[in-house]
């Protein structure tokens, strides 16, 4: 049995980091995915593994079932999801370990280690395989690492019994609200692994799709009608979101009182950034108007970034750059680097979008431009002798 799943990635149009602090913050899907694919073995494959391999990066990690047994003498497996404990998680790193991982991939121990604690947790110790590839850049600030954490849990939930689901549906197929309950929750648990102290947009704009206010856990879906352009430039500067999260928290220990009136000012900005979104649209002045205030918004937004300590001199470069053409760009994600976003108006040309992009890309960044707020997580059975030739398989 075998199944695909796959979770989008996601721009954040305000609130980064301060949304980690209590402030609200907007995101959107965009459409570029993170698949994984999971698989039983059958008995005539006589396989007593457990395997991730990881496309991206070139990276294969097995353990034999035995060897997992004997760390976890005591596993059980879990239906309402927990955090993992700090003991569980010094025997994962001990299983991670022995991987020898190389020095230059480090920052992929982390990833191992949530999907060894996601499916250890659900599925116990089962020989299966598990193969991840995406459509994201890694480590940029498009949420790749809850993009991994959704499409994973998404798919070890799919060949779980704690979801009731169709087998016989061809091709993509959406979980129900209960499902994506525990998808997003068991999401979030990676994503501590990962980031350390995140807020849980990401999982939850990579689980639910379209646009999101997101404020101390609590979603609303935001509905709009107004036609959304955001130019993305990776400026190809890695960093580490856990790194970046950290540095702001030691920030707003040492001045505690300047910090929250800047997490105070970006709740403004991201209310007011929903509220635009959301508000109807009538005609074209009233589009660019309320590009306009977007675009103001946007502005504010970065400064304040910048006074967290999280924007990086290639963040300032694009700013400067697109602002030559009078456009307004932000960072998304955690900073240091990574990615940014610019707003591109309804009524700006064609020929003005290709000359900042060449511009941009003369820089040494890259350009591109994904559709914004599509579906969230989705999964498919693949193998399934009804399943028909649409049943799509993306291999
Ligand atoms: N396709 C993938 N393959 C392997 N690991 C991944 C993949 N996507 C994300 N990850 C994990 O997520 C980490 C990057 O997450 P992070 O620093 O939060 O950046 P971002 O979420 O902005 O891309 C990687 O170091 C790795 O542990
Ligand atoms: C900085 C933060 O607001 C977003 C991080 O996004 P990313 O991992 O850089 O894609 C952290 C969080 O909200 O968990
Ligand atoms: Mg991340």
């Amino acid at each position: 049995m075998e199944v695909r799943a796959r979770a989008p990635g996601k721009i954040i149009l305000a609130g980064e980091h301060a949304v980690v602090h209590g402030s609200a913050a907007v995101a959107a899907s965009i459409d570029l995915y993170t698949y994984v694919s999971l698989r039983f073995p059958t008995p005539a494959d006589n396989d007593e593994t457990l395997s991730l391999q990881l496309k991206d990066v070139s990276l294969e990690v097995s353990w034999p079932i035995a060897r997992i047994k004997e760390a976890f003498p005591n596993l059980e497996t879990q239906i309402p999801p927990s955090s993992c404990s700090l003991e569980k998680l010094k025997l994962i790193a001990i299983l991670v370990d022995e991987q020898n991982i190389p020095e230059a991939n480090i920052g992929l121990a982390a990833g191992v280690t949530a999907f060894l604690w996601l499916f250890t947790s659900v599925h116990g110790c089962k020989p299966a395989k598990a193969v991840v590839n995406s459509e994201l850049p890694l480590g940029s600030g498009l949420g790749s690492s809850a993009a991994f954490c959704v499409a994973l849990s998404a798919a070890i939930l799919a060949l779980s019994d704690s979801v009731s689901t169709d087998f016989s549906h061809q091709g993509w197929q959406v979980f129900g609200e209960n499902e994506l309950e525990l998808v997003n929750k068991w999401a979030f648990e990676g994503e501590k692994i990962i980031h350390g102290k995140p807020s849980g947009i990401d999982n939850t704009v990579s689980t639910y799709g379209n646009m999101i206010k997101f404020k101390s856990g609590d979603l609303t879906r935001l509905k709009t009608n107004m036609p959304l352009k955001m130019l993305i430039t990776n400026t190809k500067v890695g960093r580490n979101t856990k790194a970046l999260v950290a540095g702001v928290s030691e920030r707003t220990m040492r001045h505690p009182t300047a910090m929250a009136s800047v997490f105070t000012s970006v709740d403004s900005i991201s209310n007011e950034v929903a509220a635009i979104i959301q508000s109807p649209v009538s005609d074209d002045l009233a589009i660019t108007e309320k590009e306009e205030k977007l675009a103001e918004l946007m502005e504010m937004n970065q400064g304040l970034l910048q006074c967290m300590g999280v924007s990086h001199a290639s963040i300032e470069t694009v700013v400067r750059t697109t602002l030559k053409y009078k456009l307004s760009t932000k960072l998304t994600g955690a900073g240091g680097g990574g990615c940014a976003l610019t707003l591109l108006p309804t009524l700006l040309a064609g020929t003005v979008v290709d000359k900042v992009m060449a511009d941009l890309e003369t820089c040494g960044f890259q350009c591109l431009l994904a559709g914004i707020g599509g579906n969230g997580v989705e999964f498919s059975y693949i193998g399934i002798p009804d399943l028909g030739a649409n049943g799509r398989n993306l291999s």
